[in-house]
């Protein structure tokens, strides 16, 4: 075992400083309240968290530099991608996972796809640098899983949609591509649209697993995860899960970029409108409304970029200050 089949890396090798050669990299395997785990080549341990250390900094998937004897938490280090959201109102992101490589975006092939939906969390993706990947699942189910496959291609240019079976051992296959040796991914979804099933196809369920992720799995009482408690599972292709429980309505902030991204055809149009400011809603000389009118361009699909370009608007604040405070903007006085 090396610190690569970890998903350690130059970018990460590179941070450390010459008199940080004696400690320790290990990477965040669970987070709770008031300790955390971690898993490197000694195994898994609990770490000893200094004084002024607040968990909620820190997200599963992080790479952390430890006092090998005393086991001892010194140092982050800076994340490659980072998942984050606001839940509604909050002054503060929410960490989800960082690290991580490729998000599966898990629906099923019936009434659960949903564009809208599923364009969010290419938002969330694009925005933390993190590779999206749509997983459409119980094709086995429907009619004609072809017209899932395509309209999932259609949300963003290069996206690359699987359409499986998560009972199956070819669901595996099918995802290997990004689940080898030292890669992390995360699954997002609704409820019941098979993540778990596709968890335990991908784990082959090795028995020493739970030890090494330190058997974080926390529930509550209806049998939902905990939102306190998300974890690092090994995959059996060597590859990393991060379970990321708690996010059944995904509310978008601080995505511009992320959105940028997602509607590229509009991006690249709007550079083209007769104004700077074109909201491509009633402007003259509107090179996205144009594209629209020529049939190049879905008016669904500029619809839902309205509504979640304004919604991510609305949902951001911005910084204001001398001291660079947050403070939320008004609704009602943009633009
Ligand atoms: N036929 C078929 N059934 C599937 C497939 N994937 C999942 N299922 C079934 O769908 C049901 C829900 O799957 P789960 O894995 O529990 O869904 P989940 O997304 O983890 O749901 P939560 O735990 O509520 O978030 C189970 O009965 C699975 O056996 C699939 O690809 N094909
Ligand atoms: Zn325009």
């Amino acid at each position: 075992m090396s610190l690569e089949t970890f998903g350690w890396t130059e970018f990460f090798e590179e941070q450390r400083a010459a008199d940080e050669a004696a400690l320790v990299p290990m990477r965040i395997a669970a987070v709770h309240r008031s300790r955390m785990n971690a898993v490197g080549l000694s195994g898994s341990v609990r770490l000893e968290l200094p004084l002024h250390v607040k968990t909620m900094d820190f997200a599963v998937g992080d790479w952390v530099l430890v006092d090998a004897d005393t086991r001892m938490l010194r140092r982050r280090l800076e994340r490659k991608t980072l998942l984050q959201r606001r839940t509604e109102g909050a002054r503060f992101q929410q960490l989800i996972a960082a690290n991580v490589d490729t998000l599966f975006i898990v629906t099923s092939c019936n009434a659960d796809f949903n564009a809208a939906r599923l364009e969010r969390y290419l938002a969330l993706a694009n925005e933390a640098g993190t590779d999206p990947v749509i997983v459409l699942t119980k094709a086995d189910k429907a009619d004609s899983p072809q017209d899932y496959l395509q309209a999932a291609q259609g949300l963003q240019r290069d996206l690359p949609v699987v359409s499986l079976n998560g009972l199956t051992a070819e669901a595996r296959l099918l995802l290997a591509p990004w689940c080898g040796a030292g890669q992390t991914v995360a699954l997002v979804g609704s409820s019941g649209v098979g993540k778990s099933t596709l968890l335990n196809t991908l784990a082959e369920k090795a028995s020493d697993e739970e030890q090494l992720t330190g058997g974080i799995r926390e529930d509550d009482a209806k049998g939902r995860h905990t939102t306190t408690s998300r974890s690092l599972h090994g995959l059996a292709t060597g590859g990393w899960v991060i379970d990321t429980p708690g996010m059944r309505t995904l509310h978008v902030s601080d995505v511009a970029g992320g959105i940028g991204v997602l509607f590229e055809e509009i991006t690249e149009l709007a550079p083209q409108c007769r104004f700077r400011d074109c909201t491509h809603a009633h402007e003259p000389g509107c090179a996205v409304r144009a594209a629209v009118e020529a049939g190049k361009l879905d008016p669904e699909r500029l619809e839902r970029w309205r509504k979640l370009a304004d919604e991510n608007r609305d949902n951001t604040p911005v910084m204001t200050g001398p001291r660079g405070n947050r403070v939320v903007v008004d609704r009602n006085k943009r633009r």
